[in-house]
């Protein structure tokens, strides 16, 4: 496998004494350059937290996170932060948007705070991304003039504006009416056939039917993966299926 993401015996332990949660317990997962992985598992069994250790976006407890050649836990949190932005993309159920900025510049602001101070260029880059996503047009929308599926493409564009080597998306469907969530869904699809790595976490096996593989989550561990080779959608059935089973099979 040509990894691009790596976590080895990821171990993550929130409080201390009696208070201690043992999130993950030694986690192992390896993530394929282009692969898009779906992770799934019963409210608190790790997935937000395995994704959260994984983008290095939360410190671990023990073990190692590798992105490339990178050991996520070994780098200072500027360093870490640069490799973020420039190698990462996230999305999540409700986009953080900042609300004094129209939708362009809230697009554009995480690219631009990487010091590419041309602007045009990154507005060129911007139209381009909103018109594959569907909201070409929306530049100059507040944030609250557009709706949550709208917003959440524009999420998607500004996850998508450094060209990330991988996307994390923590539930991106989970706001959304089925309509608004079936089509970002095919977009992320998209988004992954054009070579973005995926690693996305949800309750939704139809959501989860998308994704190469499936991960299963239980009490801090990963307890069997599915996997379902690339997407095509007249097998979206089939592949709804086999992850309904993959949930029952580990008690979901
Ligand atoms: N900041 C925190 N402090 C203390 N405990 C936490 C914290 N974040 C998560 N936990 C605990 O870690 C465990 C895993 O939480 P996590 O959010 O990863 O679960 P999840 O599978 O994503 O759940 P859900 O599907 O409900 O979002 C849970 O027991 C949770 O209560």
């Amino acid at each position: 496998m040509n990894t691009i993401l790596s976590g080895k015996n990821v171990v993550k332990t929130f409080g201390k004494g009696n208070d201690l949660v043992n999130a993950l317990n030694g986690v192992n997962v390896d993530i394929a350059k282009g692969e898009f992985v779906a992770v799934m598992g019963p409210s608190g069994s790790g997935k937000s937290t395995l994704l959260f250790a994984l983008s290095g976006m939360d410190g671990i407890t023990g073990g190692a996170v590798k992105l490339g050649d990178i050991e996520l836990s070994k780098l200072h949190e500027k360093a870490l932060a640069n490799v973020r932005r420039t190698q990462m993309g996230f999305i999540f159920q409700q986009p953080t948007m900042l609300r004094n900025l129209n939708i362009l510049d809230n697009i554009i602001l995480p690219a631009a705070s990487k010091g590419k101070k041309d602007r045009e260029k990154l507005t060129q880059k911007a139209a381009a991304l909103m018109k594959q996503t569907g909201i070409a047009g929306l530049e100059n929308r507040d944030t609250t003039e557009v709706s949550g599926g709208q917003l959440q493409r524009a999420g998607i564009c500004r996850a998508l504006m450094n060209a990330p080597e991988i996307l994390f998306a923590d539930e991106p469907t989970g706001a959304l009416n089925s309509k608004s969530a079936e089509d970002i869904m095919s977009l992320l699809v998209t988004i992954n056939q054009e070579g973005t790595a995926i690693l996305l976490v949800t309750h939704d096996p139809k959501i989860a039917a998308r994704a190469d593989r499936v991960l299963f989550t239980k009490d801090g561990s990963i307890v069997s993966e599915l996997p379902l080779g690339k997407f095509n959608p007249r097998d979206i059935e089939a592949r709804g299926e086999q992850v309904l089973a993959g949930m029952a099979a580990v008690g979901i």
